[in-house]
């Protein structure tokens, strides 16, 4: 087991590259299968997703835009509880196959606070893409349609994922050590 620092805290290593790797390699070919024929616009939600795109990006064998939103809710370990827009949507998605693509879904204030801006534009199907799910944390309602790895409650760091803006730069994703 491989250990980080980032900021005060220590994290172990919990999905490896490989493990990461493949599932989203699955994703992708899921959604390959199922938009066969068509062309889709994959909404990014930054800052923690830009591994995770880059990378099931490179798996898309259909024809895919992609346009990147900046939304933020968390700082440090915990929700805030009130989710900012720093860089807003500037496609139209109209009649569009939209896809969104996040990188962790925990209590899903952030999808729930965004999906009715997305839906008011009527786009012709709306999906959720994550790579990342905290089942036991979700209390806002969120449709999720392509998860790539169930997790239990406890805080994560690594592959675009941060505490407090440090720890994206791994090739892996690590989980907090309990305090002992
Ligand atoms: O389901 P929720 O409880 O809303 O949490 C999920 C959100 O939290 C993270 O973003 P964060 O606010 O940390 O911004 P960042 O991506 O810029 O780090 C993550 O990228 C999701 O967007
Ligand atoms: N880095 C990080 N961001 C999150 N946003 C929501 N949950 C988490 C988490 O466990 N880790
Ligand atoms: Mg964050």
């Amino acid at each position: 087991m491989h250990t980080i620092k980032v900021h005060d805290k220590t994290f172990t290593t919990y999905l490896s590259e490989q493990q990461l790797q493949s599932r989203i390699k699955e994703l992708a070919n899921y959604i390959n299968r199922d938009f066969e024929g068509k062309k889709v616009v994959f909404i990014a939600i930054l800052n923690g997703s830009f591994m995770f795109v880059a990378d099931i990006f490179k798996y898309l064998t259909i024809d895919s835009e992609v346009s990147f939103i900046k939304l933020a809710s968390y700082k440090g370990l915990n929700s805030t509880g009130s989710v900012t827009t720093a860089i807003g949507l500037d496609t139209d998605l109209h009649a569009k196959h939209v896809v969104i693509l996040e990188d962790i879904i925990d209590t899903g204030k952030t999808l729930h606070y965004f999906l009715p801006q997305l839906q008011h534009q009527q786009p012709a199907s709306l999906k959720i893409v994550t790579l990342l799910h905290k089942a036991e944390m979700t209390q806002y309602p969120v449709p999720i349609d392509y998860t790539g790895f169930v997790i239990p409650n406890k805080f994560v760091v690594g592959y675009g994922l941060d505490y407090d803006g440090l720890g994206r730069n791994y090739k892996e994703i690590y989980q907090l050590e309990e305090a002992t």
